[in-house]
């Protein structure tokens, strides 16, 4: 997105979410968003997915495909057509989307818990079938909106490292928001640093670090600090 401006009518006057935003993320390249609460991450994410139109502006006209918050997956249907969802909205049958399904459930160790309902999965098993549905919508850029930020401390970590390992082995173009500096700098390729709400892009830091990255690295700590310096510059 190219100096991006979007407001929204609000009661006592217009909400001006962004101002002057502007993005790039390269094929193959993680970027990480970070910024604080109510700066438009997520409008930023809506308006990359098409689901919103800038007032003013550009967005590259391939929408990204969005990954929400909480995994949303229907707790009626079996883990396997959870994570077939996205193609049977694209007019596939159901047959020939579990069989797609299929193999990403060994990839990712799901195996065997395919017709599992989502309540007798962990939070990181249901994260992994949601990730799954997300591959399989055939999207050029996957946008994720803080997709960690429902589980627990443990189970983020382990989420985390698997999100990274799978990156690393079969690279996509990935916009990540997130309020997790660290989490920022474990997982992206770019930390884009937003202001306060207007948002717009105050610092863009490149990683360039090896994976996989450890928090306790001594370079993954400076880049976190320099981050976190950027955002208290911001506000
Ligand atoms: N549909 C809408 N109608 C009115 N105001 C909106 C709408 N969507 C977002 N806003 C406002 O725009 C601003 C940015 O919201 P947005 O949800 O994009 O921020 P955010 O950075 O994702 O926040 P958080 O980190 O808390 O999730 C907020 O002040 C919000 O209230």
């Amino acid at each position: 997105m190219e100096n991006v401006s979007r407001s929204f009518a609000g009661r006592r006057g217009a909400v001006e979410a962004l101002r002057g935003m502007s993005l790039r993320a390269r094929p193959g390249e993680v970027v990480a968003v970070v910024g604080a609460s109510g700066c438009g991450k997520s409008t930023l994410l809506e308006l990359i997915c098409g689901l919103q139109q800038p007032d003013a502006g550009t967005v590259a006209a391939d929408p990204a495909v969005l990954m929400p918050q909480r995994d949303l997956l229907l707790p009626w249907a079996s883990a396997l057509d959870n994570a077939a969802l996205a193609l049977r909205a694209r007019g596939v049958g159901r047959e020939r989307a579990r069989a797609a399904a299929r193999p990403w459930f060994e990839r990712f160790g799901l195996a065997g818990f395919e017709s599992a309902r989502p309540a007798a999965l962990s939070g990181g098993m249901r994260q992994r079938v949601a990730f799954v549905r997300t591959l399989l919508a055939g999207k050029p850029v996957l946008a994720l909106d803080e997709p960690f930020a429902a589980l627990d401390a443990l189970t983020r970590q382990e989420v985390q490292a698997w999100l990274a390992q799978t990156l690393a082995a079969e690279p996509r173009t990935v916009v990540l928001v997130t309020h997790d500096v660290e989490e920022a700098v474990l997982l992206a390729d770019e930390v884009v640093v937003m202001s306060p709400r207007p948002g717009r892009a105050v610092a863009t830091l490149p990683v360039g670090l090896a994976r996989p990255r450890r928090r306790t690295d001594a370079a993954v700590v400076a880049l976190r600090e320099r981050a976190l310096q950027a955002l208290g510059a911001a506000t």
